[in-house]
């Protein structure tokens, strides 16, 4: 029987992120970078950025888990993007995959399709984006929004967490693939892992909005917020639902 996530697995492991301090490697787009590394360290990673090719294969040996976002995608950085993929799959470390605006541009898409077939364990995006992918159930697939939906080939659940200020604020989706790695890299089961992240950014966001006046200050208090959940707010607010039937 496979385990359906919870609040107190999320709880468990935000501290289990929180102790270890995973190591991030970002292969992030431009927009959002310091808004993305951000988000991975105060919930408790350690990110790194670099896109450089010279460094990509050191950077992602240790690492201990990837992100991969086509937002800002140029010949340069396909190319990057290839040799980080080979690096983390002959080390068995775990990759996310963020096929952003892949519903724009047929190359992108094309690109996104020849990197799901070298296996991230999570593929995420929002409905536009993922609509285009098949429903395979690997790897895990996640689409985000007013309500999360998370599936593998055992299990679909969705995470009604989150705020609608967080889809007022660029790259909230791509900070949630930088906290998912984390929390990946500590939980093998992906889809576990994935639905505990998504559960501390969601309910972080619940708590950031009391404070906040809006979009630009929701965004600082939600990093403030993801710097201090803990169980007790994941407990009590965590909405998991099984979506099975
Ligand atoms: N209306 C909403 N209510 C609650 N949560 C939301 C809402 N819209 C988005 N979210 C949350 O915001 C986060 C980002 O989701 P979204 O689908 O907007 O990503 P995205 O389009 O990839 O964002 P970006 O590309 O700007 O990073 C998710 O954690 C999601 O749960
Ligand atoms: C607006 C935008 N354009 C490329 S990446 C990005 C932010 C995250 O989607
Ligand atoms: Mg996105």
């Amino acid at each position: 029987m496979l385990e359906l996530p919870s609040s107190s697995r999320a709880a468990t492991l935000l501290a289990q992120v929180r102790e270890r301090r995973p190591r991030v490697h970002c292969l992030m787009n431009t927009v959002v970078q310091k808004f993305t590394a951000d988000g991975i360290t105060v919930v408790g990673g350690i990110p790194s950025m670099t896109s450089s090719i010279e460094e990509i294969e050191s950077f992602v040996a240790k690492a201990d888990a990837l992100v991969v976002n086509l937002g800002t995608l140029d010949r340069a950085r396909r190319e990057v993007i290839r040799l980080a993929v080979d690096v983390a799959n002959a080390a068995g470390k775990p990759w996310v995959l963020d096929p952003v605006h892949c519903d724009y541009s047929p190359s992108r898409l094309a690109f996104a399709n020849e990197l799901v077939a070298l296996g991230p364990a999570i593929v995420r995006g929002n409905t536009a984006e993922m609509s285009l992918f098949e429903e395979t159930g690997s790897p895990v697939r996640i689409c985000t929004g007013p309500v999360d939906r998370l599936a593998d080939d055992g299990r679909s659940v969705r995470i009604a967490n989150g705020h609608r200020w967080m889809a007022a604020v660029t790259g909230t989706g791509c900070l949630t693939g930088g906290v998912i790695a984390a929390f990946m890299a500590v939980e093998p089961d992906t889809l576990v892992a994935a639905a505990s992240a998504l559960v501390v950014t969601g309910v972080s966001a619940e708590l950031a909005a009391r404070e906040a006046k809006g979009p630009g200050s929701f965004g600082v208090a939600f990093l403030d917020a993801l710097s201090e959940v803990g169980a007790g707010d994941l407990l009590q607010h965590a909405r998991i639902e099984d979506d099975q039937n």
